[in-house]
């Protein structure tokens, strides 16, 4: 295939979850090389409600629009920026110091009051009482993500042989976080040296990324090329982080991407995105799968979830 044509993988989620044994193998296969090779697959048929996704960027688009002084009210350092706002430029890829062209919200498992985990995972969500549908839209995404993350979890632990529900496990009442980003055109915030998102890879298992408002994001293949991922409506675009790569002693390894600058002014364009990070519980231990290891590839000794996510919060200026 020629360079410049160069596609990742599309799968089709529903071929997974209702189809015949044949397709279901045959997902397997595709989905695990596919995030071996890559990195990143493109996956449809995932059940996530188109209407739901375009509600969801109407609020965040809404939330965003506010003057930065009500935006401020939001931004709750102590959380290592992980609820709530944190402002344009603040948060740099590991090895920067530059901060990216970007401002953001997160939002965390919402867990019942009472529930074991709830003081770990599920505390200090915070809401704009400025967009009122803002919290139900996030949350009722947010769920919608985590439980499709499952089933493709549940694909890979499947396609390393293991219990199908190793990883999904791993994941259940975990500290994954939906991401809403703004990148502002460039006219209205630039700073010289800064891009949307410097090159980088994830922190958790897995992101899945609903289709983003622009072009922009682009991955580094494995033999040195940047290529351009488009984030299509009715697909999400799902990449391996540096836990997976972790547990699978970098048999699927993180690949590391990008969101490049609008190429021209006259392509100026504001981007929105929505990754949704699916982390593992925080005292979840992180050691490679035995059948990943050899003599001479031992893997990186054990940590748990949360000594893992702290350093790196920390390499990228979220967390002091
Ligand atoms: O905005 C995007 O498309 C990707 C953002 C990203 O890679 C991240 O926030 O980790
Ligand atoms: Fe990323």
């Amino acid at each position: 295939m020629s360079r410049s044509t160069r596609r990742i993988p599309l799968v089709d989620l529903s071929h997974y979850r209702s189809g015949t044994p044949e397709e279901r193998a045959r997902f397997v296969r595709v989905f695990g090389e596919a995030l071996r090779e890559f990195g990143f697959v493109s996956v449809e048929g995932h059940g996530i409600d188109d209407g739901l996704i375009r509600s969801t960027y109407a609020d965040v688009e809404a939330f965003f629009r506010q003057p930065e002084a009500v935006k401020q009210r939001y931004h709750v350092p102590e959380f290592g920026g992980q609820r709530g706002y944190t402002p344009f430029g603040r948060e740099h890829a590991k090895n920067r110091t530059v901060g990216d062209l970007k401002e953001f919200w997160h939002v965390g498992r919402d867990l019942p009051p009472g529930h074991p985990r709830s003081p770990a995972v599920a505390a200090h969500n915070i809401w704009p009482e400025e967009v009122p549908s803002f919290r139900a839209n996030t949350l009722a995404l947010y769920r919608a993500l985590d439980e499709a993350a499952a089933v493709m979890l549940q694909a890979i632990a499947e396609y390393f042989g293991i219990e199908r529900t190793t990883f999904s496990d791993m994941a259940q009442d975990g500290t994954s976080v939906l991401r809403v980003i703004h990148y502002p055109p460039l006219k209205d915030r630039f700073v010289p040296g800064a891009v949307r998102a410097a090159e980088h890879e994830d922190i958790n298992l897995i992101t899945l990324l609903c289709e983003g408002t622009a072009s922009g994001l682009e991955i580094l293949t494995r033999d040195g090329e940047w290529i351009p991922v488009d984030t299509l409506r009715g697909q999400i675009v799902v990449d391996s982080g540096d836990m997976l790569s972790r547990i699978t002693n970098g048999v699927i390894p993180a690949t590391t991407h990008r969101v490049v600058n609008p190429p021209s002014p006259a392509e100026d364009n504001t981007r929105y995105s929505m990754p949704f990070f699916v982390h593992p519980y925080p005292e979840c231990v992180l050691a490679p799968l035995p059948s990943t290891v050899t003599p001479d590839k031992p893997g990186e000794p054990p940590i748990t979830a949360d000594a893992f996510l702290k350093q790196r919060l920390r390499e990228i200026g979220l967390l002091k």
